[in-house]
């Protein structure tokens, strides 16, 4: 009997495959063992090969679906199409990014298929064939752990991020299965400008000087500042410091904020609160600078030092100069 499927949605932006997909597939991997086939469905031009991007990452089959309207098609034309995709091999699941276009397009498959889609989801398990999809709720107080025992498949979105992509082995099998392209004329695209942003956010930085309540003054902030010119980095920030007005929650780590798995994080003045912690633990290499040696923080922590954080980064932007 073959395996039940584990679906990924693959999403484009632009002309290359949106990285949280490549997240989503590790992730898959990971929780399929030899009970699941991963299965990965991308809907894109004739001439387009965006699997080319995905096979590194070891899902078992790449399934295509090609049409020239794809690349500019509406989120209802997508939807509509992936509902045909899922009538034709009833998967048992379907993994989508919690990403603009991916909260558009999972909620209207959801109607389509009158099933259960659990948003922006944090960590995922299966406990036999049943999803097992944890989110915060109530305004982000408690994490819930929703399942969807009575309809297949299961839908979950999943923010970015939340998982590293690592390559793995093995060579995905690469299907075309056609589909009907249904345009839905009520909108219509005459033309798509990308917004252009150059700047680095701080989940994309592979460095980031991470700052706390313990070092929230002007001095401070600008001694991080020039410290994080020195690493090529960029500044993050606990919850209590996005009410200064030189941060934003776009600068925010945490459960509320960014999931960030930079190679260095630098924390200062933070003390480690778990809705923290699950923001950056997975970074690869954890610095804690704390005044109190018995800071949740340098739990967490690769190399931890206690004291001052303001004149840590001194000395430390001294053996920089
Ligand atoms: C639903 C919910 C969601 C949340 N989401 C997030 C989130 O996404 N991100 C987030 O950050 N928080 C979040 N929080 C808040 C979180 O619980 C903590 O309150 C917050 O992380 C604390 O920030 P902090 O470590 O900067 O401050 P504090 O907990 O006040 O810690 C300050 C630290 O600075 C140290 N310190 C003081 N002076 C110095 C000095 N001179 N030098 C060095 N160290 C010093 C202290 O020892 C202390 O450990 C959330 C809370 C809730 C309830």
């Amino acid at each position: 009997m073959s395996k039940p499927e584990l679906w990924v949605i693959a999403e484009r932006r632009l002309d290359h495959v949106e990285s949280t997909t490549q997240q989503l597939i590790t992730k898959a991997k990971s929780l399929a063992g030899d009970h699941f086939n991963v299965v990965t469905i991308l809907l894109e031009a004739t001439t387009d090969h965006l699997e080319d991007e995905l096979s590194a990452y070891g899902p078992d089959e790449i399934r295509i679906a090609r049409d020239d309207r794809f690349p500019t098609a509406t989120d209802a034309e997508l939807a509509d199409a992936i509902k045909q995709l899922v009538d034709q091999y009833q998967p048992n699941s379907i993994l989508f990014g919690a990403t603009i276009t991916g909260r558009s397009i999972a909620p209207r498959l959801q109607a389509k298929l009158q099933t259960g889609l659990t948003a922006d989801c944090l960590d995922l398990r299966f406990d036999d064939e049943t999803l097992v999809a944890t989110k915060p709720s109530y305004g982000d107080n408690i994490m819930c752990e929703i399942i969807c025992p009575d309809h297949l498949p299961q839908m979950a979105t999943v923010r970015p991020n939340t998982f590293v992509a690592t390559p793995a082995a093995g060579a995905a099998t690469v299907t075309d299965s056609p589909v009907t392209f249904h345009p839905v004329d009520r909108l219509q695209v005459t033309a798509a400008t990308p917004v252009v942003n150059t700047a680095t956010t701080v989940g994309d930085a592979t460095r980031v000087v991470a700052l706390g309540r313990g070092a929230a003054s002007a001095a401070t902030i600008d001694s991080a500042t020039k410290l994080a010119e020195k690493l090529g980095g960029r500044i993050g920030v606990s919850r209590p410091l996005t009410d200064q007005p030189r941060f934003t929650h776009d600068d925010q780590i945490g459960q509320s904020g960014n999931t960030i798995h930079p190679e260095l994080i630098v924390n200062f003045g933070i003390s480690g609160a778990v809705q923290y912690l699950v923001g950056m633990q997975d970074s690869q290499t954890i610095v804690a600078v704390n005044a109190d040696e018995n800071a949740p923080i340098f739990d967490v922590a690769d190399y931890g030092y206690v004291g001052d954080a303001q004149a840590f980064m001194t000395a430390l932007l001294a053996q920089f100069n």
